[in-house]
């Protein structure tokens, strides 16, 4: 059996995540993860976690930490034969340290953006709310203005990506990352892409990996439950 491959993808807001690991996905077979989709489908479902989620989601502050290692450790630990790709977690330290006691991260990807772009790509950033998918007015629109490509619903744009929200949002993400970046690159796993179009950076995201993800392997590996 192939080895498997776990990896993380960070970023500012905007800053290709969700696309690059959309193509990451698709390009090597990965199990995208995300974050916020969890939530969202915990909040659909009614969990203990997902009500509990959404009382910080509506008031516009991040999960606390105990809540997303609740949901998200246990959806990893069931992951032991699939190579996957994370999105929005770890989002604090006290979230890497504890993926970190979990499972051995093959490789981090660390988008590195300027302001102004994230800026620009935010204002244009549209998405349908029930299911996370995100649209962008120039780069990725809907067939019809305004409606999502699948259900035909009415597209939004989130209070969070207006301009004033997000400069606020770009203070934090530099305060909270700095020790998650610097806990990753002193582990050997941090790779970072600097660009401000992602079609520019995928060839090289896409070359590491190719020299990254194993087609054959002599190991299984696996995500060991908390104690
Ligand atoms: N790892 C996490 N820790 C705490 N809260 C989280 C985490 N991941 C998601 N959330 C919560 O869920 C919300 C939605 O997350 P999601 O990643 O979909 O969108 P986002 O915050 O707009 O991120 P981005 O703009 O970078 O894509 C966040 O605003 C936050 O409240
Ligand atoms: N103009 C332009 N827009 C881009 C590019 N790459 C991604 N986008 C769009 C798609 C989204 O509307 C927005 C943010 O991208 P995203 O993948 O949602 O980012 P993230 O918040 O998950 O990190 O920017 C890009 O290279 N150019």
């Amino acid at each position: 059996m192939a080895k498997l491959f776990r990896a993380v993808i960070m970023g500012p807001p905007g800053s290709g995540k969700g696309t690059i690991s959309e193509r990451i996905a698709q390009r090597f077979g990965l199990t995208r993860l995300s974050s916020g989709d969890f939530i969202r489908e915990n909040i659909a479902a009614n969990t203990d976690a997902g009500v509990l989620a959404k009382t910080y989601i509506e008031r516009g502050l991040l999960v606390p930490d105990h809540v997303m290692t609740r949901l998200l450790l246990p959806r990893l630990e069931e992951m032991t034969r699939h190579s996957w790709l994370m999105d929005g977690f770890p989002r604090t330290l006290a979230q890497a340290e504890a993926l970190n006691s979990t499972c051995d991260l093959d490789l981090v990807i660390s988008l590195n953006i300027p302001y102004e772009t994230l800026k620009e790509r935010l204002s244009d950033r549209w998405i349908h709310p029930a299911s996370g998918r995100v649209y962008n007015m120039g780069f990725n629109p809907p067939h019809v203005q305004g409606r999502d490509d699948i259900s035909g619903e009415p597209l939004i744009q989130q209070d969070d990506d207006k301009p004033e929200a997000l400069v606020a949002r770009l203070r934090h993400y530099k305060d909270v990352a700095k020790p998650i970046i610097d806990l990753y690159k002193s582990k050997g796993i941090l790779h970072t892409f600097s660009g401000t179009e992602t079609d520019r950076i995928w060839p090289y995201i896409n070359s590491l990996l190719s020299t990254k993800i194993p087609s054959t392997s002599q190991t299984d590996t696996q995500c060991i439950p908390m104690p």
